[in-house]
């Protein structure tokens, strides 16, 4: 289990992770999720020893990562795929990894095997591809053996084929039991990969639950209704109908119109009453995507300036009322309605393993310490420019880039796969 309590980065004045808690477990595939510099690479890198806090802690087994015993054999990492020596072949870099670990040469040529890159084992990295420089960055990940495994984005760069093979990895690799901790920004894959997700936001926790919780947590059941499309009038009808009867009514890109707050039979009803025909009524929840991005549209760095000036925002349909903000959660957009409770109030939501809410408001303030967060504007900030790697940390050997260790505490067995 990898677990942290309070952890928090800052590099000068940007603070890239702030007084984050958590618990990664056995027998699942935890998806991290986070818009683009929120602080999940930085946070990896703590958890690997490779970035030390400035405050707080984060183990893995109990142990930090740098007191684990042998710990390329209990954890490992694709933290990034570039960071290999071009002119090696695939399989000289892999045993170079192993040597430095004490793993068998054998165990080179069945990572190889497990990742696909066999047949290309002798050639030198330099010339794969995107994908395949992923596979071997797995391939190195898995070497130890490791019962906790970190992925970065790992399906960067794959195809159909190679997303679908990461996929089952990671299902395969926690139904034996490991610990396995994955981050992406592809929502669809991690709705079909990870059992659990935790997410940041400008460094702090925005959830930590099951999918399934956290798509009804941050998202509204609603319903779609067509009117026929010769009659523009009636859809304008039924629309001032749903919204007196205190239905919330948003338009669709196709025409349609997205209902929250009334059940179907009701809307029916109304439609019925208004004399209104329906050419369509059908009850919906949000994907993913839409709660993900409900979630964390507040936290964004990095927004296109188009966006920033026209938004994804439609004109409202005469009637119709705009979504309300939710507090501590940004303005949501049309495709990000809040949830149909009186008041647009965010939902409850489970309790986080600390007691805190896991769900939309993020920790409170480490004890003693200002939050860094409380003052930030609600408008997008200025992109800054790209973060330079972080260095190893300390006089420490860390380990290679993309292949870190692996829990001391759990038992893990030799060549599983
Ligand atoms: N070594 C560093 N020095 C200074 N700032 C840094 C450093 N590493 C990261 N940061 C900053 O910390 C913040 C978090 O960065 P991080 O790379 O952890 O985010 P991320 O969630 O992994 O982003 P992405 O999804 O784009 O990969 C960013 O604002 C980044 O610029």
């Amino acid at each position: 289990m990898i677990e942290a309590v309070g952890l928090t980065k800052r590099y000068g004045d940007k603070t890239a992770v702030y007084n984050l808690s958590f618990q990664v477990r056995p027998g699942a595939v935890t998806g991290f999720l986070g818009p683009n510099g929120s602080g999940k690479s930085t946070t990896m890198r703590m958890i690997l020893g490779l970035d030390n806090p400035t405050a707080g802690t984060v183990t893995i087994g109990g142990h930090p990562y740098r007191r684990l015993p042998n710990a390329p054999r209990q954890v490992g990492a694709l933290l990034d795929a570039k960071a290999v020596h071009g002119g090696r072949s695939a399989r000289n870099h892999l045993l170079s990894l192993a040597q430095l670990s004490g793993i068998p040469a054998r165990r080179v040529d069945e990572v190889l095997g497990v990742v696909g890159l066999q047949d290309v084992a002798k050639k030198r990295s330099k010339g794969f591809s995107l994908g395949m420089g992923q596979r071997l960055g797995i391939a190195a990940a898995l070497l130890g053996d490791p019962q906790v495994l970190l992925f970065d984005e790992p399906v960067n760069g794959l195809d159909p084929e190679g997303i679908l093979w990461v996929r089952n990895l990671m299902k395969a690799l926690a139904a034996e039991g490991r610990t396995v901790f994955v981050s992406s920004h592809l929502m669809s894959e991690m709705a079909l990969t990870a059992d659990h997700l935790i997410v940041i936001g400008r460094g702090q926790l925005l959830a930590d639950m099951s999918i399934t919780d956290f798509i009804s947590a941050n998202s509204a059941d609603f319903a779609r209704v067509r009117t026929p499309d010769s009659d523009p009038q009636l859809r304008e009808k039924l629309s001032s109908a749903l919204t007196e009867a205190g239905g919330r009514v948003l338009p669709e890109q196709d025409g349609a119109l997205r209902i929250m707050g009334l059940p179907l039979p009701r809307i029916s009803d109304i439609a019925h009453d208004a004399g209104v025909r329906l050419w369509e009524l059908s009850p919906h929840q949000a994907s993913l995507e839409e709660a993900y991005m409900r979630m964390t549209q507040g936290a964004v760095d990095y927004r296109s300036t188009i966006d920033q000036k026209s938004g994804l925002q439609q004109p409202l349909p005469p009637g119709a009322q705009p979504p309300m903000p939710v507090p501590g959660q940004g303005q949501p957009g049309w495709y990000a309605p809040p949830p149909p409770q009186a008041g647009g109030q965010p939902p409850t939501v489970p309790q986080g393993p600390y007691g805190a809410p896991a769900g939309a408001s993020p920790a409170g303030p480490a004890a003693g310490q200002p939050n860094p967060y409380a003052q930030a504007p609600a408008a997008p900030q200025q992109p800054a420019a790209p973060a330079p790697a972080a260095p190893p940390a300390g006089g420490a050997p860390a380990p290679a880039p993309q292949t870190a260790p692996q829990p001391a505490a759990e038992p893990k067995s030799e060549d599983a796969r």
